[in-house]
């Protein structure tokens, strides 16, 4: 059905009628949401290695240049974060990075880690221990890679971004939508509550928008893990000049995954990335992560608005600003978080942090 998706023996049908259906929704169709959340994050950028080369991001450098972070350097950032109130750690990074990046792994090897995972597994033994909340979008996952830092994190995360086979994601060292899918069925099998979105403006078309969100919708409805769907314009930087999705676009995309995605499954709109004051009305009801400490290191140009900003966003909107933790409520009363996690928000609490006042704040 997918690019790819019988090399990862994905099986998703798409219904025809339901993609007119979409096609068909205006910001109009939808309602509004009667709050917006955000999470308060540092972004802990482990290596900018990456097996790929998707010709609109500027975050991964060649081999031979790329960084990889310290565990001394995780350690700081993330107690800077704790002390500021953050909530999250935002572990996104390369790709796998393959035997192109030798002296990645030399490195690697050095500190003790035989693959980048397992130094994620590292990192957020780190940021628990600081107080974090670990949150890793590393991209495409294998079962095994994933079930080596599950039990680790509040949330995992991976943007589909589409279903397309589009030249931004070609050439030799491709994005396979297939591998996608099955990444982010792999987190509904492991019972790991799951951020994923799709990426605006990279050469889909309208049908390949709504293809996607069905996707994770039908993903959604077979494990019930997908926590929020972002809606996120590609922006341009020095790497792409092929423009940013204009406003009509976006508005339509946000109400079209609106539309797609039951009620409990929040749309998010990036607050440095998107003109969220013109999505309020498109269904939007989450910020996503905002940091008071660091960068946000794929978009290095599009600083973090503060949070009195966000509050100014939701009072435009006429609807309460609600912080949240990188784990949506649902799923923390569910039950769904492993031992650590639980752990952690309890001794948050008992810490005077309140991570369980910020999940009871609804
Ligand atoms: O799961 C993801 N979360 C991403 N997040 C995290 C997201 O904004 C929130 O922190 C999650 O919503 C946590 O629930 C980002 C946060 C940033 O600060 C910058 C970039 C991203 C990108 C992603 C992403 O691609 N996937
Ligand atoms: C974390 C996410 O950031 C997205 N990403 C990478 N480069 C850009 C860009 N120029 N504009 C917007 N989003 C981008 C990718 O979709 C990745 O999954
Ligand atoms: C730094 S981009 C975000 C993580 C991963 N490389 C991906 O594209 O999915
Ligand atoms: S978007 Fe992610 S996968 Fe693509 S090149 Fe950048 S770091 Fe690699």
């Amino acid at each position: 059905m997918f690019p790819g998706s019988d090399d990862y023996d994905v099986d998703i049908a798409i219904d025809e009628e339901d993609v007119e259906r979409l096609l068909t929704v205006m910001p109009a169709d939808v309602e509004p949401a009667g709050e917006l959340t955000f999470a308060r994050n540092v972004f802990v950028p482990l290596t900018t290695a990456c097996r790929y080369t998707c010709t609109y991001c500027t975050y991964y450098d060649p081999p031979g240049q790329a960084s990889l972070l310290s565990p001394e350097e995780i350690r700081d950032i993330c107690r800077t974060g704790a002390e500021r109130g953050c909530t999250e750690a935002l572990f996104t990074f390369g790709d796998d990075p393959d035997a192109r990046y030798t002296d990645v792994h030399d490195q690697l090897a050095e500190w003790g880690h035989d693959s980048i995972h397992e130094y994620l597994r590292a990192a957020s033994e780190i940021a628990l221990e600081e107080g974090l909340l670990p949150h890793a979008n590393p991209g495409d996952q294998t079962r095994e890679q994933m079930a080596t830092v599950a039990d680790l994190n509040a949330s995992m995360g991976v943007m589909l971004e589409t279903t397309a086979d589009v030249q931004a994601h070609g050439g030799p060292r491709a994005k396979s939508p297939g591998q996608r899918l099955a990444t982010i069925r792999t987190a509904g099998e492991l019972g790991v509550p799951f951020t994923t979105g799709i990426l605006v403006g990279i050469g889909e078309d309208w049908r390949d928008r709504a293809e996607s969100l069905l996707a994770i919708r039908t993903l959604h409805e077979r494990y019930g893990h997908i926590q929020e769907v972002i809606v996120q314009p590609v922006v341009e930087n020095e790497r792409w000049n092929g423009g940013t999705p204009d406003l009509a676009t976006l508005r339509r995309a946000t109400a079209m995954a609106r539309a797609a995605l039951p009620e409990a499954v929040s749309i998010q709109s990036p607050p440095n990335l998107a003109p969220v004051r013109e999505l309020l009305d498109c269904g939007i009801d989450d910020l996503g992560g905002v940091s008071p400490v660091t960068d946000d290191h794929i978009n290095p140009d599009h600083a973090w608005p503060a949070v009195e900003e966000l509050r100014s966003i939701a009072s435009a909107a006429g609807v309460p600003l609600r912080e949240r933790l990188p784990v949506y409520e649902r799923y923390y009363r569910e039950g769904w978080c492993p031992d650590r996690i639980e752990d952690a928000i309890e001794a948050a609490d008992e810490a005077g942090r309140r991570f369980r006042a910020v999940l009871d704040d609804s």
